[in-house]
This record gives C-alpha cells, sequence and structure tokens, in this order.
C-alpha cells in the first residue's frame, strides 16, 4: 500500500512561519516557525500548559492561526475548506469515542468519512474494505476486528484508532499523547506498531505530542520542545533532546539517556530541600 494524499503530493507537509495564537488577550503559542518533510517524525514536547496540543490543533486544521501562516499538505489555512483539508490527513485523539458500540472494523472505515459512526447508506469499496483489514492486521489487531468499542482495552483502542486514521492514506499522521494511559506491555506493543508504520511507508510524516520521553518511538527524527507557548528548540533528536534542553523546557535538572535500541529515558537529578529552619547549602536533603 502507498500513502499517497490529494492535495499538493510535494514539498513540505506542514509549514508554520512566525505563528501566534492569542485567546482572551493571552499569547497560547507566539513566534512558532516549523517545517516538517515527508519521512520526518518529530515529537512535540513540553511541560503541562506549554502549548502542545493547542499547536497540534493548528498543524491539523482545527484552529487557526491569529498571526502568522500555517501551511498544511500545501494549502494555507485561512484560504481553504479545512472540514475538506482535514480528510486528508490522519488526526489520532486517543478521547476520540465512536457514536455507539462500533465493532473495530467499523471504527476503522469511519476513518474514510471522518465521522464518529457508519455513514447511514454508505458501505466501503472492496479495496477500502481490504485496505481496512490491511491495516487493522499491521497494527496487529485482526483477533479483535470484529470486538465491540466497550469491550477493547486502552492499548487496542489506541491501535484501532492509527488504523482509522491511516484508512485516508494520508501523509501527514498526527498523534495526541498516544501511549497515555497505558500499562508498560500496550505502551511497548503501541510504539512497536508505530515504528512498524513509519519504516514500511518510508514517504509518511508524524508528529507525536508527548509529555514522557519513554514513549517516543525509536524512529523519532525530530523534535520541538515547547516552553510556554515558544519554541526553546527544534530540530534533529541528537541536538534537542540533551539533558541541558529538556531541563531548560520542564524548568528541572533531569539527565537524558539514550539507549542502544534508540529509546530515551529521563532521570531527575537530585535538587537541593530546604528544610524548616535550615538554610540551603550543597548538604541539604536531597529527594
Ligand atoms: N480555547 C482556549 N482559550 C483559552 N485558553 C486556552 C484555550 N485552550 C487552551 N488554553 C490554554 O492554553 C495553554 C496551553 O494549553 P495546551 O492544552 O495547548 O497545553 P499542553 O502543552 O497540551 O498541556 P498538557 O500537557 O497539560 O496537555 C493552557 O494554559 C490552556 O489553559
Amino acid at each position: 500500500m502507498t500513502i499517497v494524499s490529494r492535495p499538493a503530493d510535494t514539498g513540505h507537509v506542514l509549514r508554520a512561519d512566525a505563528v501566534d495564537l492569542v485567546r482572551d488577550g493571552r499569547h497560547l503559542l507566539q513566534g512558532i516557525s516549523l517545517t516538517v518533510s515527508p519521512g520526518e517524525h518529530w515529537a512535540l514536547l513540553g511541560a503541562n500548559g506549554a502549548g502542545k496540543s493547542t499547536l497540534l490543533g493548528l498543524l491539523g486544521a482545527v484552529t487557526h492561526p491569529t498571526r502568522g501562516v500555517v501551511e498544511v499538505l500545501g494549502r494555507t489555512l485561512g484560504r481553504v475548506d479545512v472540514r475538506e483539508l482535514r480528510s486528508y490527513l490522519g488526526h489520532v485523539n486517543p478521547r476520540h469515542a465512536p457514536d455507539g458500540p462500533l465493532r473495530v472494523r467499523d471504527v476503522v472505515l469511519t476513518g474514510l468519512t471522518n465521522t464518529a459512526a457508519l455513514v447511514p447508506r454508505w458501505t466501503p469499496g472492496e479495496q477500502e474494505a481490504e485496505r481496512a483489514d490491511r491495516l487493522i492486521a499491521m497494527l496487529g489487531m485482526s483477533h479483535r476486528a470484529q470486538a465491540t468499542w466497550p469491550t477493547l482495552s486502552q492499548g487496542e483502542r489506541g491501535r484501532a484508532l492509527i488504523a482509522r486514521a491511516l484508512m485516508p492514506q494520508p501523509r501527514l499522521l498526527l498523534l495526541d499523547e498516544p501511549a497515555t494511559g497505558l500499562d508498560l506491555a500496550a505502551r511497548e506493543q503501541l510504539l512497536a506498531s508505530i515504528d512498524a508504520l513509519r519504516t514500511r511507508h518510508s514517504s509518511l510524516a508524524t508528529v507525536l505530542v508527548t509529555h514522557h520521553l519513554e514513549e517516543l518511538p525509536a524512529t523519532t527524527t525530530h523534535s520541538m520542545l515547547l516552553r510556554e507557548g515558544r519554541c526553546l528548540a527544534a530540530g534533529p533528536v541528537v541536538e534537542v533532546l540533551t539533558s541541558e534542553l529538556v531541563s531548560a523546557c520542564f524548568d528541572h535538572p533531569v539527565r537524558i539517556v539514550r539507549s542502544d535500541d534508540g529509546r530515551w529515558a529521563a532521570r531527575a537529578q537530585p535538587v537541593p530541600v530546604t528544610m524548616p529552619h535550615q538554610t540551603a547549602s550543597p548538604s541539604a536533603a536531597v529527594l
């Protein structure tokens, strides 16, 4: 299966230039610039409230910038029908809830119509049905294809939603905290599925939001660190996911370790704690 998409098949998948987003007089994003090319896999990291989901909303053509330019699949927001544009990209929201107790296969098929339920009197074509089955298999969900949504585990739902997002054959896949709430095994299976997907579809571009470096697939190529709505650093992971930059991003001293399998881990550095009736000193108690 090749991943193609109708709007502007060449050039950058995403481009944001000097983007501000202001709500109620408050800058939620300020001066954000970002270019994502085919085959790049970006991780968007930052503390709670840093603006990650807000930025993903812009990149997913859900919201518009207050200032600056956002191009999604070569189309400039503000000059296109965003509903149509959204149907060409895959957006995985772990909070997505199908309308009714749909079976996994039907949930995946709703990715074609970008709806929460199967559209009445709509039936998938033969090739579409085959693609749904292929994606379900690729995400390791064939044995659960006929299971209904309420009976799925969080991890199974996560994988079904990725298959759903891939139905329109997007060139761009947006993943908003896909590993949230997953146990260790489910998280590892999900990350392995994302790695396999990226390897199989070399021109696919992805942007993944997370708080935790442990939740980054090894195939991550680039990262942007957000702090209080501003970009602290952006570029190839080896340059951005450093102890110094990640500590500055989370305003907490951490040590970043990358293991042989390409995955990351963050360890908090001891922080001096001042006890009552004590002045801070290098020998003060540490947690
Ligand atoms: N529609 C809105 N109007 C006003 N403020 C908003 C709106 N949406 C989000 N915010 C605020 O913008 C800031 C950034 O929110 P956002 O959800 O993008 O952060 P985040 O980095 O995804 O956070 P988290 O890690 O907690 O999910 C927060 O302070 C949030 O309260």
